[in-house]
């Protein structure tokens, strides 16, 4: 059985500020002693540089611990006439490690499709960046019983433009619509279940090792359920919204997802 490190990685969203990225930073400074998770930190843009900048400031006391910076999007394009869009290698520039690609909400109101995502997951390896690949399913296409479907195409359509080895340093966030942003978590079992489907399906069209592949869980995670989403086989942690914003919930949650394995 591979060990899996898991990962809390938190989205702000289009949310947060300078003080929130002191605030989590002076909390694990003193409060995180364990390099058994891996966190991540992805601010809108435009704090990118300033958190990095903070964890550098902070390294002697966040020794120990593993804590990187990530985007929350990035072009499927190198530069240009391009206004408002943000290069991977622009990421990696500020020292971004990590990019969140293919979030429902891009996928909603900013045209991401499932051929642009894989492009973006070329641009973001090219670029030594950690993709973390967002997947799920809205309410009506679970209903209708097309979850599988659905993000076996986004994970194909990955492996069709970058190769069979895409997902040897990638993440990969299950994230059903139905549950960001709505307080109504996926239930254990029902994440479980998507996971391992995950996990066969790309033993299945990958050459990648589908059993080291991190898998984690996002939508509505928060302290209350997050011990027995952690707690399940194919759970390696969470992709959080909402929670991130609160320094105590997000140190809780990365607590438990080092308690939860
Ligand atoms: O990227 C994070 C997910 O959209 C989950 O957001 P949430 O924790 O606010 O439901």
């Amino acid at each position: 059985m591979t060990s899996r490190r898991p990962v809390l990685a938190g989205n702000w969203k289009m949310n947060g500020n300078l003080q929130l990225a002191q605030e989590l930073v002076a909390k694990f400074s003193s409060e995180l002693d364990s390099d058994a998770v891996e966190v991540v930190l992805c601010p809108p843009a435009v704090f990118l540089a300033n958190v990095k900048q903070l964890l550098e400031q902070n390294a002697a006391a966040l020794a120990g611990t593993r804590i990187g910076v990530g985007g929350q999007n990035a072009s499927a394009l190198d530069g240009g006439a391009h206004t408002g869009e943000i290069a991977a290698s622009m990421l990696a520039s500020v020292g971004c490690d990590y990019v969140i690609l293919g979030h429902s909400e891009r996928r909603a109101m900013y045209g991401d499709t499932t051929v642009s995502v894989a492009e973006k997951f070329a641009k973001a390896i090219a670029n030594g960046l950690i993709p973390i690949l967002c997947v799920g399913e809205s309410e009506s296409e679970r209903q209708q019983g097309n979850t599988f479907d659905v993000i076996a195409a986004d994970l194909e359509k990955v492996v069709e433009t970058n190769g069979k080895r895409a997902f040897d340093n990638a993440i990969i966030a299950y994230e059903p619509l139905w549950a960001i942003g709505t307080g109504n978590s996926a239930t254990p079992e029902q994440a479980q279940e998507v996971h391992a489907f995950i996990r066969a399906h790309l033993a299945k069209i990958s050459d990648s090792d589908a059993n080291a592949v991190r898998i984690l869980y996002g939508g509505s995670v928060t302290p209350d359920n997050a011990v027995e989403l952690f707690a399940q086989a194919d759970v390696d942690g969470g992709l959080i919204g909402g929670a991130s914003l609160d320094a105590d919930k997000f140190i809780n949650l990365c607590q438990m997802a080092v308690s939860a394995k």
